[in-house]
């Protein structure tokens, strides 16, 4: 595996009275895609959103083999790009304004959007798709349609480092093809990406596997490797089982027996 792209160890985090994340190791390497997966509250949303400071912490976080708290705030900006779970938008704003903010890390406080941002945003547009509905408000496309425009702006960043929390909801299968060649052109090229996904069947299309189960890591392998498969069906208490179908991992519910 090559270097981690991003690093914690431990990593702690209360939301409320409660603390969520308990010590949590974890090296995400380069140049590869992860998915994050685990039960309904196992604290996979929140360590996404500790990893990329939107969430105090305590512990210690690396980004790119440097320690976070030392990245200037534009520049981190510019490392890791953001796709949230229901990101809001201004819904007033056209799809193509909305994919700009993207390019903010990029610009100088007067100067506005050179001919690069441009370039970088209708680059992610196509890629995802909505350059066509580019002058539509953004209040005014559909959720799949919602949720492409909002991968083009983390897509617009032109990050290493993506993060996305759930970003296949609301698309239909053939543009959730679309998003799997998106994340592995990005890792092709060294990037590194990290995905919160509930669809098992899609995670186990990543390179790797984080499993969260009860704010703790359970398991960290490759989405290929049996071990991985045994600690999925283990999180998920036996009510799922991974299966080849035709030369891909598939992962099957299993009834409860009454
Ligand atoms: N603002 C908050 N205050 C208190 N507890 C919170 C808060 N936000 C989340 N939690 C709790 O933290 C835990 C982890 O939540 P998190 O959203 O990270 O889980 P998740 O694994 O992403 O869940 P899901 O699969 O349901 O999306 C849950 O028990 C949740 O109830």
């Amino acid at each position: 595996m090559s270097a981690p792209a991003l690093q914690c160890s431990g990593l702690r985090v209360r939301l409320g009275e409660r603390e969520v994340l308990h010590d949590i190791d974890l090296a995400l390497p380069a140049g590869r895609w992860t998915a994050m997966a685990g039960p309904n509250g196992a604290g996979k949303t929140t360590l996404l959103k500790a990893l990329a400071q939107l969430l105090p912490a305590h512990g210690r976080i690396d980004i790119l083999g440097r320690p976070a708290a030392r990245w200037p705030v534009r520049e981190r900006a510019r490392a890791i790009a953001w796709l949230g779970q229901g990101d809001a938008g201004a819904e007033d704003l056209l799809a193509r304004d909305v994919v700009m903010l993207g390019r903010l890390p990029h610009q100088d406080w007067l100067g506005g959007a050179s001919p690069a941002d441009h370039a970088a945003v209708e680059a992610a547009m196509q890629e995802t798709q909505c350059w066509e509905w580019r002058t539509r408000a953004l209040g005014s496309l559909s959720g799949g349609e919602r949720q492409r425009v909002l991968l083009a702006r983390a897509l617009a960043v032109q990050a290493p480092i993506l993060l996305m929390d759930e970003p296949l909801s609301h698309l239909d299968p053939p543009h959730q093809a679309d998003w799997l060649a998106i994340v592995r052109r990005h890792v092709a090229r060294g990037g590194t990406a990290v995905s919160v996904l509930h669809e098992i069947g899609l995670a186990l299309q990543a390179d790797d596997i984080v499993l969260l189960q009860a704010g703790r890591i359970a398991h960290h392998g490759a989405a290929a490797d049996p071990a991985t498969h045994r600690a999925l069906e283990a999180v998920f208490a036996h009510r799922l089982q991974v299966h080849a179908v035709a030369g891909r991992w598939v992962a099957l519910p299993v009834e409860e027996v009454q």
